[in-house]
């Protein structure tokens, strides 16, 4: 079914930090964005995050899957109900394993049983379309960051960095025509984010995350890993590319034999390599690099990250955007543009053959 003008889009998502589910309603017609309205966040408990962890790097009929699934599907009814008013649902659901030139992408959580639930037509599984026309099937994102740097005003190219468990940039031109325009956006993964991090933290200290990044302020980066980590093949490969969150496991292994405070501060400052690394592909430079995702408020990665550009970067909140909330709109958005069938990725964003809709759309009634 197709809609015209804007629509009040409801998108959630369940990131790979796995802290729990973000939602947000978008007045957007999938091309401009009009209002940013409401937004909600539902953590998981410990049991759920432990259920879904367990899943992590499964395939569909894998043991534990069907379990996520179920959590997944729970704690997403339980938050979108809380919003009454939205026409449309962007569904991301869980991804628990991705690889795109393997076995696929896999986001745990079905849309046609949240449709019958929610009783609103569901757009999900945004991103198996895009891997079967050989795309990554990521970022998916920087569809709705072309919108926002058309909000935003912007008359030259501008960056947009997710810090989440995983860090993803998008270079966006918004002088193009459209996003999926030859040349408009540039977008891949830059590295791991904050997923290690946690990860350490939780093992170490049993501790969800490095507050602020106390710890990893006092202590010292390993150059040795971390030229390691430099030559990993995923920084020589030219962009679009995506990860896995385990990607980079191994470097959690390596840090293994540091102190606490030195292997956060390896940890963090990897991740600020990484993003040094990714502006160096970037077809022009940017006078700005917009940060969204929990890993901005991680204030020793943003001084890593700011020593290792030589651009600004700041908090999207410096241009009035809400950066916890940046995903579960760009699902909002997204969905509008399944709903249109406009494209919602193209060869500058995944790599994709020619640019593509992905998502399926579920009615209540089927
Ligand atoms: N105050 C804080 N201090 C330090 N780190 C923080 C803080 N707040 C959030 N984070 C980090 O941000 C992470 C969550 O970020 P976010 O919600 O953007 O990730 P996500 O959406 O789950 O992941 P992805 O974007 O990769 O799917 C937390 O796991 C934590 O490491
Ligand atoms: C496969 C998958 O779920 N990837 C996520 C993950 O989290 C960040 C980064 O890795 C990004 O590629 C993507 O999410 C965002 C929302 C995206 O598609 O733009």
């Amino acid at each position: 079914m197709k809609v015209a003008g804007p629509v009040l889009a409801l998108g959630a998502m369940s990131g790979t930090s796995l802290d729990g589910v973000d939602a947000a309603l978008l007045l957007t017609d999938g091309e401009r964005v009009h209002r940013f309205g409401e937004t909600g966040y539902r953590p998981y408990s410990e049991a759920e995050r432990e259920v879904i962890r367990a899943a992590l790097g499964r395939w569909p009929g894998e043991p534990g899957v069907a379990e996520a699934a179920e959590v997944v599907e729970a704690a997403h009814a339980e938050l979108l109900a809380r919003f009454p008013q939205a026409e449309l649902i962007g569904f991301h659901g869980q991804t628990l394993a991705h690889e795109p030139r393997g076995r696929g992408t896999h986001q745990a959580g079905n849309g046609a049983l949240l449709a019958a639930a929610l009783e609103r037509r569901v757009v999900w599984d945004f991103r198996s379309a895009d891997v079967a026309l050989g795309g990554e099937g990521a970022p998916l994102a920087p569809f709705f960051h072309f919108a926002l740097a058309r909000w935003l005003g912007a008359t030259e190219p501008v960056a947009f960095l997710n810090l989440g468990g995983v860090g993803n940039v998008t270079w966006v031109d918004p002088r193009a025509d459209a996003p999926e325009a030859e040349g408009a956006l540039l977008a891949f993964d830059t590295g791991p984010a904050n997923a290690p991090l946690d990860d350490l933290m939780r093992a170490r200290l049993g501790r969800a995350r490095d507050e602020g990044g106390a710890l990893a302020a006092e202590g010292e980066p390993d150059s040795e890993i971390l030229e390691r980590f430099l030559s990993a093949p995923h920084f020589s490969r030219m962009p679009p590319k995506s990860l896995d969150r385990n990607e980079f496991d191994w470097l959690l292994k390596a840090v293994t034999k540091l102190e606490t405070a030195d292997a956060l501060a390896t940890l963090a400052a990897a991740a600020a390599l990484s993003v040094g690394e990714a502006l160096r592909h970037f077809p022009r430079p940017v006078a700005r690099v917009l940060v969204s995702g929990g890993g901005r408020h991680n204030r020793t990665l943003m001084t890593m990250i700011a020593a290792a550009v030589d651009v600004s970067v700041l908090p999207v909140e410096a241009v009035g955007l809400d950066g916890d909330m940046l995903e579960a709109q760009a699902f909002a958005h997204l969905a509008v543009r399944v709903a249109r069938g406009l494209p919602t990725s193209a060869p500058g964003t995944t790599g994709v053959a020619a640019a593509v809709s992905g998502g399926v759309i579920s009615s209540p009634g089927k």
